[in-house]
């Protein structure tokens, strides 16, 4: 499991090492300094550059992240790298800058108005000359920054984001990233490569800050035992071969949970189908749809394993009234339209309120929540949802807030309604209402298609009921992983996240990793996702062995 810090609270675990008499601070500006250089030698060897004779610039401010930027560079230097700085405040950590001059680095300075000396440019000329080189390295603000970069080294690293330099490397974070949200303060350079140091910041694990800092580099600086519980977690696959559920050797239908369903209608049945199949690859040992005879009709054909309990409240048959079978738990709210769809909807919540069973709560079904909601209840927006939901409370936020905020609005809804809360993007957060924070961003960008969203919401059912069902009801995978009980449904939610994302990338024949790096992949269907899920999960609980 991957485990991420607020930058106070990697600062704060600091502190106790930067004694002056033993001079603590230095060594551990020297471990970061080490570590950043290693990664850009490694990255380079990566893309198969030489890097003897190959260009780097160091963008480095007057901070100690400026100064991790300057020792980095000196020991490149060193290595034989052409090295320059460039000073965006017109100073620099003392002994860093001494540091790379020795080493033999040339200096120019960022003309702010008042630095027109012979080794000055101005920010269009510098970034010209940054884009040149082979390697950038970000180095302006980290950990201390208060809001984004200004004046002309804000111009600059416009600039220089037009000019699409070959690499840029984040030092710590990229400047511009708030360390602990991942808000982003406008311009920012992209990386493709971020080496932090001591702890992940949580900024680098959420959107849009996650968008700005590429593949995550974690380079330990001797402070990791004094840091304090995470805010923010990943799951690895390896995580998920332990956390995903396997049924026992006398395991039958009714043990490995049933999953009660209300989505789709006849304006959008799509919707039940995709959701209804996802729910049954995924592992469920049975799925009850109630929904139109019409709407049924199609979720059989592609999912003959389903059970349709009828037509519910309004029943197309006349059944008005017919209820499922006993369930573990519910999925309720895709494409409903229509009253009797809406009034199915009403009814499963309060089974589920009542019965105190878990409960998916997607799309249309997020308008009927009541004012409080259980945690094993997870809510599945995305950040146009989530605003409204948030509306509702008396909270107006935008779509485009939620967006910029997401871990921000993300744990709000999730103390406010009282349920767990899973923010559906390109980095999806899960917010347990105890505060505790989940980020999976395995999909690849080919999955923003009509539908994706209806498959997650069944995978999720699937694994509720599974969890949830008489015969699963072992803590102890999560427990292993230092997952608190009352987080318990934040991390399922999490898991399926993570499985929605593989099974996309899947499809799609590539890593989010390797979309990032530029190898393209194919489109996928919202089908294409759910019927590459079993495969997906079998691979990998055979790594687990
Ligand atoms: N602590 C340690 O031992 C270790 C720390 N390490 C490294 O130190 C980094 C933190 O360093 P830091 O605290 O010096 O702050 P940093 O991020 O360099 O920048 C702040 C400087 O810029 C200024 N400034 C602020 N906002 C600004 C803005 N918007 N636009 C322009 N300027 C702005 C502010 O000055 P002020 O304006 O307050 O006078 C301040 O001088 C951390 O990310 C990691 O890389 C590692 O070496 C491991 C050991
Ligand atoms: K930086």
């Amino acid at each position: 499991m991957i485990s991420a810090f607020t930058g106070t609270d990697v600062r704060a675990a600091e502190q106790p090492l930067l004694d002056p008499r033993s001079d603590g601070g230095a060594v551990l500006m020297q471990r970061a300094a080490h570590g950043l250089a290693a990664a850009i030698v490694s990255e380079l060897r990566a893309r198969g550059q030489r890097f003897a004779g190959s260009g780097v610039t160091v963008l480095a401010g007057k901070g100690n992240n400026g100064g991790d930027g300057l020792f980095a560079a000196s020991f490149l230097a060193r290595r034989g790298m052409r090295t320059t700085a460039v000073l965006t405040a017109g100073s620099a950590h003392t002994e860093a800058l001494a540091a790379f001059t020795a080493a033999g680095g040339r200096v120019l300075i960022l003309d702010s108005g008042s630095n027109a000396g012979s080794n000055a440019g101005n920010a269009e000329e510098l970034a010209v000359l940054c884009a040149g080189d082979d390697v950038v390295i970000d180095a302006v603000l980290g950990t201390g920054a208060r809001g984004g970069l200004r004046g002309a080294a804000a111009e600059l690293v416009a600039a220089l984001q037009e000019l699409r330099p070959r690499l840029v490397v984040a030092c710590d974070v990229p400047s511009g990233v708030d360390a602990d949200t991942g808000e982003v303060h406008w311009p920012v350079l992209d990386a493709q490569l971020t080496v932090t140091f001591g702890g992940i910041k949580a900024g680098l694990l959420a959107d849009p800050g996650e968008g700005c800092a590429g593949r995550v580099q974690l380079v330990p600086i001797g402070i990791e035992s004094l840091l304090p519980a995470p805010v923010l977690r990943r799951f690895s696959t390896a995580d998920l071969a332990a956390l995903l559920p396997s049924p026992g050797r006398r395991a039958h239908k009714y043990s490995r949970g049933v999953l009660g369903v209300v989505a789709g209608s006849e304006k959008y049945a799509g919707a039940a189908v995709l959701s209804v199949h996802a729910a049954v690859v995924s592992g469920a040992g049975m799925v009850r749809y109630l929904g139109p005879a019409a709407v049924a009709r199609q979720v059989l054909a592609r999912t003959p394993e389903a059970l349709w309990e009828g037509a519910g409240a309004e029943g197309a048959n006349g059944s008005g009234g017919a209820w499922p079978g006993r369930v573990q738990a519910w999925l309720v709210g895709p494409g409903l339209d229509g009253a009797g769809q809406l009034e199915n909807a009403r009814d499963a919540l309060a089974a589920a309120l009542d019965g105190g069973q878990p409960a998916v709560v997607d799309a249309g079904a997020l308008e009927l929540l009541p004012d409080r909601c259980p945690p094993h209840w997870i809510l599945t927006p995305h950040a146009g949802e989530l605003s409204a939901l948030l509306g509702r409370s008396e909270m107006p936020v935008t779509r485009e807030d939620v967006e910029s905020r997401p871990l921000h609005f993300v744990r709000l809804a999730a103390e406010h309604t009282g349920a767990t809360v899973l923010l559906k993007g390109a980095t999806t957060l899960v917010a347990s209402p105890s505060g505790a924070v989940f980020s999976q961003s395995e999909g690849c960008p080919w999955m923003a298609t009509a539908g994706s969203g209806d498959v997650l919401a069944g995978i999720l059912g699937a694994l509720l009921a599974q969890c949830a069902g008489p015969g699963m009801d072992d803590d102890g995978a999560f427990a292993a992983l230092g997952v608190a009980p009352e987080d318990r449904w934040a991390a399922l939610g999490a898991v399926a996240v993570s499985l929605h994302g593989l099974a996309g990338s899947a499809a799609s024949g590539v890593s989010r990793a390797r979309f990032d790096a530029g190898a393209g992949g194919g489109p996928v269907t919202a089908l294409g996702i759910a019927d590459a899920v079993s495969g997906v999960w079998a691979q990998i609980v055979a790594d687990r062995l």
